[in-house]
């Protein structure tokens, strides 16, 4: 199937991309012909079971895999024709990602965690912005603190604010919830949500989880290496029943 978008613009598509590992008979191919557009301004969630590809899929938009067939548009760049260095301050400088381990520099604060990709591309951070994402991850009181002197859901709030200081084009987070409890992904999620609502930023984000999804416009569900359905507009209700539908269509 192929997903258009209509609404705002597209923020990053897919055209024919393809994945593959191995070759022979150990080969793996772990994205296959997906066509895919994200809106700009939107909450995207990719689900679909283990193995389906979802990780790879958006390491490919990331520009942190390279696939092996079709295109990546980021706004009229293709990202597969870019050498290393262009695709390095690409990420750096239009992309943001959340990662499920936060991956937060250990000796530094939260703040300096939080302005570092600015600092390493050596851009003067946009004080007005970084403070709003800052007031909005609701961590005023904790910004001098040690990763280690947070809860991980703090943490988790700390590496979106340092996913959203460059005002990157979109936001990738891969399982961002999926070392927390209930509460602390509830917190993560609304900041993702708000940063969408109030923003206007664009996510993009894997999950398994159908609470998670529910924070989200739309939800694509891959199967296979293939795009196989989407829903808009999704509560966790509807993302279980859809996802018990795709179980029962792939047993029969
Ligand atoms: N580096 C690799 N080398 C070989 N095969 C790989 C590699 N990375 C992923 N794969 C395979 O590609 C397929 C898709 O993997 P991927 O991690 O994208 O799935 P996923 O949906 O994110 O899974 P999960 O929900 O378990 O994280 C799987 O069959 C996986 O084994």
């Amino acid at each position: 199937m192929t997903v258009r978008v209509v609404g705002q613009g597209v923020a990053i598509r897919t055209s024919g991309l393809g994945k593959s590992y191995g070759s022979g008979d150990t080969r793996v191919e772990a994205l296959a012909d997906v066509d895919l557009e994200f809106g700009k301004g939107r909450f995207t969630a990719i689900m679909g079971p283990s193995g389906s590809g979802k990780s790879t899929l958006l390491h490919c938009l990331a520009g942190l895999d390279r696939p092996t067939a079709g295109q990546v548009m980021l706004g009229d760049v293709d990202l597969t024709r870019l050498d290393e260095k262009r695709l390095t301050h690409l990420r750096r400088d239009r992309i943001g990602f959340v990662f499920q381990a936060f991956n937060l520099v250990p000796t530094l604060t939260a703040m300096e965690n939080i302005t570092l990709p600015l600092d390493l591309a050596n851009r003067k951070p946009d004080q007005e912005w970084v403070d709003k994402v800052v007031t909005a991850i609701g961590l005023q009181d904790r910004l001098h603190h040690k990763p280690s002197e947070l809860s991980g859901g703090q943490q988790q709030r700390v590496a979106c604010a340092r996913a959203l200081a460059s005002r990157p084009e979109v936001v990738f987070a891969d399982e961002p919830t999926g070392n927390l409890d209930s509460r602390s992904s509830a917190d993560v999620l609304g900041f993702l949500h708000r940063s969408v609502r109030e923003f206007g930023q664009t996510v993009v984000m894997v999950t398994h989880d159908p609470t998670a999804a529910s924070y989200a416009d739309r939800v694509v569900f891959l199967a296979d290496g293939r795009l196989q359905d989407e829903l808009l507009d999704p509560t966790a209700d509807t993302v279980l029943d859809k996802m018990k539908q795709l179980d029962t269509q792939e047993a029969g």
